[in-house]
């Protein structure tokens, strides 16, 4: 299932957030979305989840979800989520307790086995790392069998080498399943590594200000300083006044 996103246009009273939005996000690709603080960027994702609806234009599903899909889109939050009483294999159900299911346990050993996290199925997140936990986070995304995951900031609350050993994880994780993604984030790193495309939006309200495509493979990917520099270019002056504005109240 590929998704389009057309002419999307967001106020919030008086505030436009989001201007003219023109965007496909094909399956089988991560898009990640960058720019500048406040652009609109968590509120795009939220759209494209549909947890909100936008003032103008639309996100079109175009074509089937996965089969056996409980839920198209998913959301993989900064914060993990996970219910604190639950063991990561109870956590992972959590998400398929509303679908009747013949084989749900299963379905979580196997998303388990899929994200290598098998012999960790009965901890508690408190023995977990952030890193561990944001794995558990992500298989209970999976656990679902989603057409496109939604993911805002995954990384950012985890420190800079668990974010790297991540990173490692979602490339791995896509050359075997080819997932679809949209992947928020502030960190231009993130996005050469992850992104087949990167899609840049100015400061508010944020509009796309370029796609920049990556063909070059997940697996063999370096730092890429060159499409970071082209990146960060596109964005320094945008930063530099968004980071200079002052905040309302
Ligand atoms: N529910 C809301 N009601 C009113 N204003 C909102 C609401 N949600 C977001 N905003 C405003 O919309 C703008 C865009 O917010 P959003 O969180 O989408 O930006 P962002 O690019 O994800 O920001 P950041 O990079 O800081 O995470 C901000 O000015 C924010 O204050």
């Amino acid at each position: 299932m590929d998704l389009r996103i057309e002419g999307l246009t967001h106020r919030y009273g008086e505030t436009e957030v989001l201007s003219g939005i023109d965007l496909d996000i094909p399956s089988g690709r991560i898009v990640c979305i960058v720019g500048p603080s406040g652009c609109g960027k968590s509120t795009l994702l939220r759209m494209i989840g549909g947890l909100e609806r936008p003032s103008a234009g639309a996100v079109v599903q175009v074509g089937p979800p996965p089969e056996g899909s409980l839920n198209p889109l998913t959301y993989v939050f900064q914060d993990f989520a996970l219910l604190p009483w639950r063991s990561v294999a109870g956590n992972v159900s959590l998400a398929l307790e509303d679908h009747r299911l013949v084989d749900r346990a299963g379905r979580i050993a196997d998303v388990l086995a899929r994200t290598r996290l098998s012999d960790f199925a009965h901890a508690l997140p408190r023995q977990l790392s952030g890193g561990m936990k944001q794995r558990v986070a992500i298989a209970r995304a999976l656990a679902v069998d989603p057409a496109v995951m939604l993911m805002d900031e995954p990384l950012s609350a985890l420190d800079a080498q668990t974010r790297e050993l991540l990173m490692d994880d979602l490339v791995g994780l896509w050359e075997r399943e080819r997932f679809t993604a949209v992947y928020v984030t502030h960190n231009l790193a993130e996005a050469v590594r992850l992104g087949h495309r990167v899609v840049v939006l100015s400061r508010r309200p944020g509009r796309i200000r370029e796609i920049v495509e990556i063909d070059a493979e997940l697996s063999g990917r370096g730092a890429m300083e060159d499409v970071q520099a082209h990146l960060w270019g596109l964005m320094r002056d945008e930063a530099r006044a968004a980071d200079a504005e002052l905040v309302d109240g």
